[in-house]
């Protein structure tokens, strides 16, 4: 009833490689949600799936229960993959006008638009430098931007806080609780287990299963143990599905 997205017999196969097994995953509408797995586990394949980057071999995916690809979905839709997509010689006020013209925000809402995401991500005093000179982490933050420019609903970020020191990490975090606040459902994939802590729910990946669901203490409760990661191990060796 509250799905908001809904992927049902998601298999994922590039050449011989089975990399998605058989995934059904539902996340209701506002969560901020977690998909968890190591390294080559099937994560940004399977958000790629979800925003019709990718046709599965197999399985179907809804948002709002409009099956994907769905153009008006897609209008909805905020994703920051795992590269930034900038362009360096631009500064970042350019950048945010560029794509605030890719996505169609008309020209006399474009300026507040730049405004609202810049300080979001709190980059406002730094607009008027070329890309070549902010560093990672604010080049981070400027992708980060750049999917919030036409106040998607849903925002699927790919492993958003790779490579940034700690405090702007929690920076990132605390942006996005208040994106949150605002209704914005959010996903987000990481192997990091403290990251993974603050997500309301989480689907845990592994070689292309998924092996469990559920918020943070219900898993460790299910799994009688302590830590995520530790949960983590005792999912992957039942290699049974928990919904919680
Ligand atoms: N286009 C492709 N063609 C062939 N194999 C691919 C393709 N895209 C992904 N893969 C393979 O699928 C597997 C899962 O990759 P994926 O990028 O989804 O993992 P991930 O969990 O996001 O990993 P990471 O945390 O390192 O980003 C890997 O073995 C990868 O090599």
């Amino acid at each position: 009833m509250n799905d908001f997205v809904k992927l049902e017999g998601i298999q994922q196969q590039f050449d011989k490689e089975q990399v998605l097994k058989k995934v059904d995953l539902t996340i209701p509408k506002g969560q901020l949600f977690g998909l968890l797995g190591p390294s080559g586990s099937g994560k940004t394949t399977l958000v790629k799936i979800m925003i019709g980057l990718l046709n599965p071999t197999k399985g179907t995916v809804s948002i709002a229960n409009q099956k994907m690809p769905s153009l008006k979905q897609l209008q909805e839709i905020g994703y920051m993959a795992q590269n930034d997509a900038l362009y360096s010689e631009l500064t970042g006020k350019q950048n945010l006008e560029f794509f605030a013209s890719i996505y169609g925000i008309f020209k006399k809402e474009r300026a507040e638009r730049v405004d609202e995401a810049a300080k979001i991500v709190n980059l406002t005093d730094h607009l008027h430098k070329t890309l070549e000179h902010y560093s990672g982490g604010m080049k981070r933050r400027m992708s980060l931007a750049v999917a919030l420019l036409h106040r998607p609903s849903l925002l699927i970020l790919d492993e958003p806080t790779v490579g940034i020191d700690p405090v702007l990490r929690a920076s990132i975090w605390k942006d996005l609780k208040a994106i949150q606040e605002t209704g914005t459902t959010i996903i987000i994939t990481t192997h990091v287990m403290d990251e993974a802590e603050k997500c309301d729910e989480l689907a845990l990946l592994r070689d292309g299963y998924m092996i469990a669901k559920g918020s943070p203490d219900e898993l460790k409760e299910k799994s009688k143990t302590e830590t995520l990661e530790d949960a983590f191990l005792y999912f992957g060796k039942s290699q049974q599905v928990e919904v919680g």
